[in-house]
């Protein structure tokens, strides 16, 4: 069984040792036609800007849409979950291809600048179950965009609660997430609708693979692709104490 990972920038290799430490091969897909060779997709955390042109440049979104279109399972991480959404603020002037799909609208960088990179312990519980761990995950957030709304077909699957305190991009165009007073109080940070999962936080930058088990197992009950089941059991306990992830820009 193989997962194809995008691999024009950003944290695809984490990606990769991510699956491999499932005992999955992750594929590195550069071009339209390499697309033809799997049936699921990640799309990884980067520079979203930076990846649309490369993609543009590869003439890659048409394939990539439709193989949303298709229903072929795919998870953007990040930026990966900026390509996904319908609508994205925030964006460099002129904006930037977005493959679209899943209905929802992303701020590109909610939480502000690199320095305001940070990590928070999220409840999943849907997916925490899945190895029968803790109930929640760590999730590290770069640089990271959040949902402001989403479409009624979407599936809300964690969301953050912000403090008072918090910085956020100043220039926020949704008021859905604001009280009586005009101060956010939560965003959503991980949503799945039908094949698509997204999270604006980084699982492949931890040792945890209950993302990527829960993501092998969408594509394997799709039907399309995957044919072993995640494990972290064995040899594959071996390789993960190996190869910790490091972030890449
Ligand atoms: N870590 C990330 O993927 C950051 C994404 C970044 N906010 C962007 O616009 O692309």
């Amino acid at each position: 069984m193989a997962v194809g990972v995008l691999a024009l920038q950003g944290s695809f290799n984490e990606h990769i040792a991510a699956l491999r430490r499932l005992g999955v091969k992750g594929v590195e897909i550069r071009k339209p036609e390499q697309l033809q060779s799997v049936t699921s997709l990640i799309i990884p955390g980067g520079e979203s800007t930076t990846m649309a042109k490369l993609a543009e440049y590869h003439n890659l979104f048409p394939a990539l849409r439709e193989f949303v279109t298709m229903g072929k399972p795919v998870w953007g991480t990040c930026a990966g979950l900026i390509f996904l959404a319908n609508k994205a603020t925030g964006q460099k002037t002129g904006g930037q291809e977005l493959i679209g799909g899943l209905d929802c609208t992303v701020h590109r960088n909610f939480f502000g600048s690199q320095i305001q990179s940070f990590e928070a312990e999220i409840s999943v519980p849907e997916i925490a179950a899945t190895e029968g761990g803790l109930p929640t995950f760590r999730a590290i957030f770069i640089r990271a965009p959040a949902i402001l709304e989403v479409g009624p077909e979407v599936e809300v699957l964690a969301d953050i609660s912000l403090a008072s305190d918090k910085k956020v991009n100043s220039d926020l165009t949704s008021e859905s997430q604001e009280d009586n007073s005009g101060s956010l109080k939560k965003v959503i940070v991980a949503v799945k609708q039908g094949n698509m999962l997204a999270t604006a936080f980084h699982p492949e930058l931890t040792a945890d693979t209950r993302w990527h088990s829960y993501f092998v197992k969408m594509a394997s009950e799709a039907g399309i692709g995957a044919s072993n089941s995640a494990s972290t059991s064995g040899e594959h306990l071996e390789q993960q104490k190996k190869d910790l992830p490091v972030f890449q820009q």
